[in-house]
C-alpha cells in the first residue's frame, strides 16, 4: 500500500502564480507592457470612446454591436431596469449592521428564486440572466443604502444607463453628467480582468454545472476580501487615517519597513503601473477640480510618491477608485459593491465561456500530513 510519505512531491506554485488554468478569449492582462485588452480592444480606447453597456455587449457576445442591434440590446437591458418586489422585501429585513457587501451577496443569491428563466440552462436564458444580474446589482446596492439611511428606494429612469441610474437611485437627484461619465469610465475599467480571484471562483463554481446565480454568489464572496475588491475600501480608510499629504511619510514608511502591505498597491500580474490606475488618476483629478475638495487626492498622491521612491510596487486599480468614489459623495462601504456592479459582466462572460467547453475544475494538493496511522480507541489513547 502506498503511504503518503512515498508519494512523489509535485512542484507547486503558492497562489497558483503563473499556472495556466483555462483557455479564454475574453481578456488579456499584459503585465509586462501594462496593457489590458477586452476581446482585443485596449481599455484606454474603450474608456475614452465606449460605454459600460457597450463593453458588456462586447464581453458577452465577443464583438462590438452594430447600431440597430445595440439599440435592441439596450431596450431589453437597461431599458427595463427594476428590482423584483421580493428582493425589495428582503432588503428591508437585513439588520442595520449587515454590510452592503454582505447584503449584496445574500440578495443576489436569493434573486435566483424569482428569475423568470430559473431552471432554464440554455445559452439565451443564461444571457438574459446575466443581463438581469447586471441591471439589478446597482439597484440592490442603492436601494439598500437608502433603506439604511431611513429613506425609501426610488425607481430608476428608463432610457438612462447603469452609471446614471446607480448614482440617481442612490443619491435621489439627477447626477452631474461629468460624474456620470466618470462612473461609466470606472465601470468600463473594472469589467473584467482574466482569472482574478473572484472570476476564478465563478468559473470553479460554474464548472460543477450549477446555476449562474450560485456562481455569481461565489464570485461576490471572493471579491469582498481586502486582498481583492475589498482593497478599495481599505485604501479609503488609510487615506482618511493619514488625513493630509504631510502625514503620509509617517504612516507609510514604518509599515513598509515592517513589510506590511499598503492597500491599493501591488499586483500578481502587473510589473508596472496598472493601466486602469493611470486612467482613474486622471478621473480623480477632473472630479476634485470640479468639487474643489482636493485634500484626499493630494494625500493619495503623496502616498503614491512614497511608494514609488521606497518600494517596487505600483498602484493598482483600487488605489484611485477610492478617492474617485469619495469625490462623488459615495460612502466607503459601497466602494467594493461598486466593483461588483461592473465585474458581474466579466464573471458572467467567464461563466458562459466555461460552459461552452466545460470540464470540472479539480486540481490536486501535495499532501503534507501524517503517514498512514492506526486508529486507537479513545480509552486506549495516552
Ligand atoms: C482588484 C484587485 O484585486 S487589485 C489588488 C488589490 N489588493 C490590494 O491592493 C492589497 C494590497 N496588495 C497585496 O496584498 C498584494 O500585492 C496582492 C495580494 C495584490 C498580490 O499578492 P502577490 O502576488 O501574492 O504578491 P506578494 O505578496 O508575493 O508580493 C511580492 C512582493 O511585493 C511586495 N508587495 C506586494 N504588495 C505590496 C503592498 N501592497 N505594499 C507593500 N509591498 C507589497 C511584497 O512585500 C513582496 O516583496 P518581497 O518580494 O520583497 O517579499
Ligand atoms: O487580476 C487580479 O488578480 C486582480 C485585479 O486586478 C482585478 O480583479 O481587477
Amino acid at each position: 500500500m502506498t503511504t503518503p510519505s512515498t508519494l512523489p512531491a509535485k512542484p507547486f506554485e503558492a497562489g497558483l502564480a503563473d499556472v495556466i488554468a483555462c483557455n479564454s478569449s475574453i481578456c488579456l492582462v499584459d503585465g509586462d507592457n501594462c496593457r489590458l485588452l477586452y476581446r482585443g480592444y485596449d481599455i484606454v480606447d474603450l474608456a475614452e470612446h465606449s460605454t459600460f453597456e457597450e463593453v458588456a455587449y462586447l464581453l458577452w457576445y465577443g464583438r462590438l454591436p452594430g447600431f440597430v442591434e445595440f439599440q435592441a440590446f439596450l431596450d431589453g437591458f437597461t431599458g427595463c431596469m427594476k428590482l423584483p418586489v421580493e428582493t425589495v422585501m428582503i432588503l428591508r429585513m437585513f439588520p442595520h449592521a449587515a454590510t452592503p457587501m454582505e447584503v449584496l451577496r445574500t440578495a443576489v443569491s436569493s434573486m435566483g428564486h424569482w428569475d423568470p428563466d430559473s431552471g432554464n440552462t440554455r445559452l439565451d436564458a443564461s444571457l438574459r440572466k446575466a443581463q438581469r444580474l447586471t441591471e439589478r446589482i446597482p439597484l440592490i446596492i442603492a436601494s439598500h443604502q437608502r433603506l439604511r439611511d431611513g429613506k425609501e428606494p426610488i425607481e430608476p429612469r428608463s432610457n438612462y444607463g447603469i452609471a446614471f441610474n446607480f448614482l440617481y437611485t442612490l443619491q435621489g437627484r439627477e447626477p452631474d453628467p461629468i460624474m456620470v461619465k466618470a462612473m461609466d469610465t470606472a465601470l468600463i475599467l473594472h469589467a473584467d480582468h482574466e482569472l482574478n480571484a473572484s472570476t476564478f471562483a465563478a468559473r470553479v463554481t460554474a464548472a460543477t454545472m450549477t446555476d449562474i446565480y450560485s456562481a455569481v454568489t461565489s464570485a461576490i464572496a471572493a471579491l469582498k476580501g481586502p486582498l481583492h475588491g475589498g482593497a478599495n475600501a481599505e485604501v479609503m480608510r488609510m487615506l482618511e487615517e493619514i488625513g493630509k499629504p504631510e502625514r503620509a511619510a509617517d504612516w507609510v514608511l514604518p509599515r513598509l519597513a515592517e513589510k506590511v502591505k499598503i492597500p491599493g498597491f501591488g499586483h500578481r500580474v502587473y510589473r508596472c503601473e496598472d493601466p486602469r490606475a493611470t486612467i482613474l488618476r486622471k478621473e480623480v483629478n477632473k472630479i476634485t477640480a470640479l468639487t474643489g475638495e482636493t485634500q484626499l487626492y493630494e494625500t493619495a498622491q503623496a502616498v503614491e510618491e512614497l511608494m514609488l521612491a521606497n518600494s517596487k510596487v505600483f498602484a493598482n486599480v483600487d488605489f484611485y477608485s477610492a478617492p474617485l468614489y469619495h469625490a462623488m459623495g459615495i460612502p466607503v462601504e459601497l466602494f467594493t459593491p461598486i466593483f461588483a456592479v461592473s465585474r458581474v459582466v466579466g464573471w458572467t462572460a467567464h461563466i458562459l465561456e466555461q460552459w461552452k467547453n466545460n470540464r470540472l475544475i479539480r486540481p490536486t494538493a501535495h499532501y503534507t500530513g501524517p503517514a498512514l496511522t492506526s486508529y486507537v480507541n479513545i480509552g486506549s489513547r495516552s
